[in-house]
């Protein structure tokens, strides 16, 4: 037993500790957010998500489970409790198994990278030890700083820059009183090896090894069906984003999904897709320059009708699974952004962007909002939480039942 009251104590967007009981109700939360299953009753189709544990992937976890009734893997890499709390993914990922396990679905969780071939070999053995030995589908939606490449030993590390020239751009940064400061920065271009390196990490490489790996091994159902999670983005942070090295990764990502739709499709008559997906506050978007401005500004104009991270997922295991028909566009990619690049969202933004300054941030922007969703990503400002209460911190990973 190790019970602590939790404070939040951050540097910058980053928070030192995270909170177990506001981890469970966010967990909570967006489970009752997905709709009633598309289809009740009968063992579900087997699914590994990668990034199991937050953002995007977490939303592709829970809408899964709640919507689809799948059972299978969940991937992610989390640091567990020790002279700090656990991390916020630990303890969200408890929660989400404690879910499944409710509601009678079998999601193990297995905690490491998902870049290593032995993950790979550990999520193979336990396709073909507890689920059947079929995986019908796989969602990757990784974001990490750094992989290294199981053929070389080498370590690869994705860095944030415009490619070509100098990029300045506005944004959003908290003084140490918590008041906000529109500022401006320069980043430099990439140089040596940037693109190369940020492709290597964030590309499709590891999403294409995977594919690899668990065919070789005869592992994927017939109809098999593949989804990586990528990003456009605002024309505001273009620079740094789709046209940065980040942006470079994600074009890579996508060639691959082409590529890899060829392979399924002639294979087990199956299908690798990209989803693009809208803005959404998580841990990996914070660390871009000028997404905490944009996404307070985005916040701002459209208020709910931003749609969540859970919504974009239900949406997308529906098109996934038939529910509702695939809807691609020219590229091949399931649009789930729509909303957030719409030519009249993208002027107003634009608009407020101009004209923000630390003066005026406040009324652009839904700053208690953001400053919000900040929190939330460790569990902080969920109603209804006791934070002057002792707690848990000590939360073991969840074990497989048998
Ligand atoms: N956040 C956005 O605004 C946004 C928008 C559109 C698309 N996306 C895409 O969604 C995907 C996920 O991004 P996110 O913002 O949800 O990120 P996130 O930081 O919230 O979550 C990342 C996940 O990856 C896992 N992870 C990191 N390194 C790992 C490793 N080595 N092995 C196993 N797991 C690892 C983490 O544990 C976590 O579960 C990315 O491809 C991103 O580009 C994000």
């Amino acid at each position: 037993m190790s019970e602590h009251v939790i404070a939040p104590k951050s540097r910058g967007f980053l928070f030192l500790d995270s909170h177990p009981e506001g981890c469970r109700q966010l967990v909570d939360e967006m489970w009752q957010a997905v709709p009633a299953p598309v289809a009740a009753g009968g063992e579900g189709p087997v699914a590994l998500v990668i990034g199991s544990s937050a953002g995007y992937g977490l939303a592709a976890t829970i809408a899964g489970l709640a919507r689809v009734g799948i059972r299978g893997i969940g991937v992610c890499f989390e640091k567990a409790p020790a002279r700090r709390t656990g991390t916020a993914g630990w303890y969200r990922t408890a929660a989400t198994a404690r879910l499944a396990r409710q509601y009678g679905r079998d999601m193990v969780f297995l905690n490491g990278d998902a870049f290593s071939d032995t993950m790979k070999e550990q999520v193979a053995d336990l396709l073909a030890e507890r689920f059947g030995g079929r995986l019908d589908y796989l969602i990757y939606s990784v974001a990490a700083p750094r992989r290294t490449d199981p053929d070389t030993g080498r370590l690869h590390t994705s860095v944030l820059k415009p490619i070509g020239s100098p990029h300045t751009t506005k944004t959003l940064v908290f003084d140490e009183y918590g008041a906000p400061e529109v500022k401006e920065i320069t980043a430099a271009p990439a140089e040596g090896d940037d693109i190369e390196q940020t492709v290597a990490v964030m590309g499709g490489t590891d999403w294409e090894r995977w594919i690899t790996f668990l065919a070789d091994r005869s592992l994927l159902a017939d109809g098999f069906t593949t989804a990586a999670l990528s990003y456009i983005g605002s024309p505001l942070t273009a620079a740094l984003y789709r046209q940065g090295t980040i942006g470079a990764a994600k074009s890579h990502l996508e060639a691959t999904a082409r590529r890899l739709d060829e392979r399924l499709g002639t294979m087990l008559g199956g299908r690798a897709v990209t989803s693009v997906n809208a803005a959404a506050v998580t841990q990996s978007s914070t660390a871009v320059p000028g997404i905490a401005l944009y996404v307070g500004l985005l916040r701002g104009i459209l208020g709910d009708a931003m749609v969540a991270p859970i919504g974009q997922l239900v949406e997308l295991w529906d098109q996934l699974t038939g529910a509702r028909p695939l809807d691609l566009d020219d590229e091949g990619r399931i649009r789930l952004d729509t909303w957030e690049l719409d030519p009249a969202v993208q002027h107003a933004v634009a608009e407020r962007w101009s004209t923000a300054t630390s003066d005026t941030i406040t009324e652009l922007a839904d700053l208690d909002w953001f400053g919000d969703e900040v929190r939330r990503l460790y569990g902080f400002r969920v109603p209804g939480v006791d934070y002057t209460a002792a707690v848990e911190t000590d939360v073991p990973w969840p074990a497989p039942t048998s």
